[in-house]
């Protein structure tokens, strides 16, 4: 029974206690009950709890068991009606008697509230319910099949596809779409596929119009068990995470490449598919892949293989790119750089979601909705191939108490900032692509901003890549940088905001764009003057130990 005692505190709103889910779970000492297994009660329970607070109010539970309180009664009427072994308590424990004696009356609620929204099984409804709680929140909205879960939950976001980038290593579009998705409908538009009803029969697919060789699929398709998946001839990789490498646009003439935050590796092997051209790239290995952190770089090591690109990529495991000497062989021959630091990670989709729990009321006079306080999840390091389980993103730590957003976003920022310093100071560095999955413009604009004002920008010629000089796709993109977040930094009146504000690409999460929050920005240099990277070399000293990220 500790189990449930264990898990239903967690439900109530105004906890004082600090950090995420996961964090709160499994940094307690106080819990008796294996961390998992509380973590994992009440992420399901919070799930399916405008639907089991139905069944608990209609059924009248909380008035004929007065000892159970709405939290409790949540956690122990989701797993008498919906998991395996049911109740994990002794058979003869008050509270388990409590709900049990009711199971026919519970049972007959959980039906007639699925018949209310139409579906025709249990199964129906707990799909309905895993593709809402993956991020794909108004998946049907408008549509002739509304559940009525939407309105409950007070949907208002668009659904976030699978995005699936064609790995050209190893494959092609054509061939992908007569194979792995031999069968499936092409639609033209992705709004078309985003009310897609996950019980149709039909499969679609759409191909990209903005990155070549993406496809999107329905929200909760899993390829994880596919061949093509399997064997690297595609990678699950969100739409906006190809947008750096396709805006970097790197050629074989440009000399090396660099990745200086790589783990766990999707935009180095997007690199690699790019600069792949016909095999040359495979005749010398061009792309330096940095990751300080030894853990996921053996997940970088493994996509690699995965992907086929380990013959094009040179994977500089557990080093920090700020200790490379820019003036050094072979970093002096570095064309371009894909910069992808650390970031807050708030656009990625799922990462910064409330704990959104809907209580039964004791009243049965309605639902009290609970929203918990914002919450962050906990660092992962993650070691294995498992595209769907690997983040991008290291997420702040949300741990100490001085871990107040601004602190944060400064320390991040700061970090960010030497990191593009330095890149500015390779040599024969042409472009450089920054990007981040943070929605914050103090990690974006800002960044953008204080380094095209830093001295070494203005002594190399470093300027922003304006929009009408992109790659078509990223020009075609709508969605820009915000000029209110430039003006916050600027101070030298030259700068035309405007045009920088256009030249950053942004995306947001929960709109039909289907992306996850995301940015990027590109650096070209266009004029070099004779001498300058003498001079630049010889400044350059180097950054010292406390230069790490935050
Ligand atoms: C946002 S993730 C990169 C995601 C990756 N670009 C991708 O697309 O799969 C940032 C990574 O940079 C690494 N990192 C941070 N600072 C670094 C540094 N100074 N040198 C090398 N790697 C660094 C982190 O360990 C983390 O794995």
């Amino acid at each position: 029974m500790s189990l449930y005692y264990d898990a239903a505190p967690l439900l109530l709103p105004n906890s004082d206690q600090a950090g995420s889910l996961k964090s709160r779970v499994f940094n307690s000492k106080g819990h008796k009950s294996p961390p998992k297994q509380i973590f994992a009660l009440v992420t399901e329970a919070s799930k399916w709890s405008p639907v089991l607070s139905e069944v608990i109010e209609k059924s009248r539970l909380l008035q004929f068991e007065r000892k159970l309180t709405p939290n409790l009664a949540l956690l122990l009427v989701h797993d008498l009606l919906l998991a395996k072994r049911g109740i994990s308590a002794p058979s003869s424990h008050p509270l388990r008697l409590a709900v049990e004696r009711h199971k026919a009356r519970l049972h007959a609620e959980l039906t007639k509230a699925r018949l209310r929204k139409g579906l025709s099984s249990i199964e129906v409804l707990r799909e309905r319910i895993e593709a809402k709680d993956g991020g794909e929140k108004r998946a049907y909205n408008g549509s002739a099949v509304a559940t009525g879960l939407e309105s409950e939950a007070g949907f208002g976001e668009w659904p976030h596809p699978r995005w699936v980038r064609v790995n050209t290593i190893k494959s092609d579009l054509d061939e992908q779409l007569k194979t792995t998705f031999a069968g499936y409908k092409t639609v033209q538009s992705l709004e078309e596929l985003l009310r897609y009803h996950p019980s149709s029969a039909e499969k679609l697919i759409h191909v990209d119009k903005h990155v070549p060789n993406l496809l999107a699929l329905p929200p909760a398709t899993d390829l994880s068990k596919t061949p093509a998946y399997l064997n690297g001839h595609i990678i699950l990789q969100d739409k906006a995470s190809c947008f750096p490498a396709y805006l970097l646009c790197p050629k074989f003439e440009d000399g090396g490449c660099l990745d200086a935050c790589a783990a766990p590796g999707n935009k180095t092997t997007h690199l690699a598919a790019i600069l792949h051209d016909g095999g040359r790239a495979a005749a010398i290995p061009n792309i330096y892949a940095y990751e300080r952190d030894k853990g996921r770089a053996s997940t970088l090591l493994t996509l690699l293989q995965t992907a086929g690109a380990q013959d094009h990529v040179i994977a500089k495991v557990g080093q920090d790119f700020l200790r490379t000497d820019p003036a050094k062989t072979p970093w002096d021959s570095i064309g371009t750089l894909l910069l992808d630091p650390s970031c807050s990670g708030s656009g990625i989709v799922g990462r910064d979601e409330t704990l959104n729990v809907l209580l039964p009321s004791k009243e049965t006079s309605g639902l009290l909705p609970v929203q918990s306080k914002k919450r962050k999840r906990k660092p992962t390091v993650d070691t294995t191939l498992n595209v769907h389980d690997v983040s991008e993103e290291i997420p702040i730590r949300e741990d100490k108490p001085s871990d107040q957003l601004s602190g944060r976003l400064t320390a991040l920022s700061t970090f960010q900032l030497k990191l593009l310093l330095h890149a500015f100071h390779f040599p024969k560095a042409r472009r450089i692509t920054y990007s981040t999955c943070s929605l914050y413009a103090e990690e974006n604009e800002h960044v953008v901003m204080k380094a095209l004002r830093s001295s070494i920008a203005q002594e190399r010629g470093w300027q922003i890549l304006r929009r009408e000089e992109q790659i078509c796709g990223m020009k075609m993109w709508k969605m820009r940088g915000k000029v209110e977040a430039c003006i916050d930094i600027a101070m030298d009146e030259e700068i035309d905001m405007a045009e920088i504000a256009e030249a950053c690409i942004r995306c947001e999460k929960g709109t039909k764009e289907g992306t996850q929050g995301f940015f990027v920005a590109g650096f070209v240099r266009q004029v070099e003057s004779p001498g300058t990277d003498q001079l630049i070399d010889q400044e350059w000293e180097g950054f010292s130990d406390s230069s790490s990220a935050p």
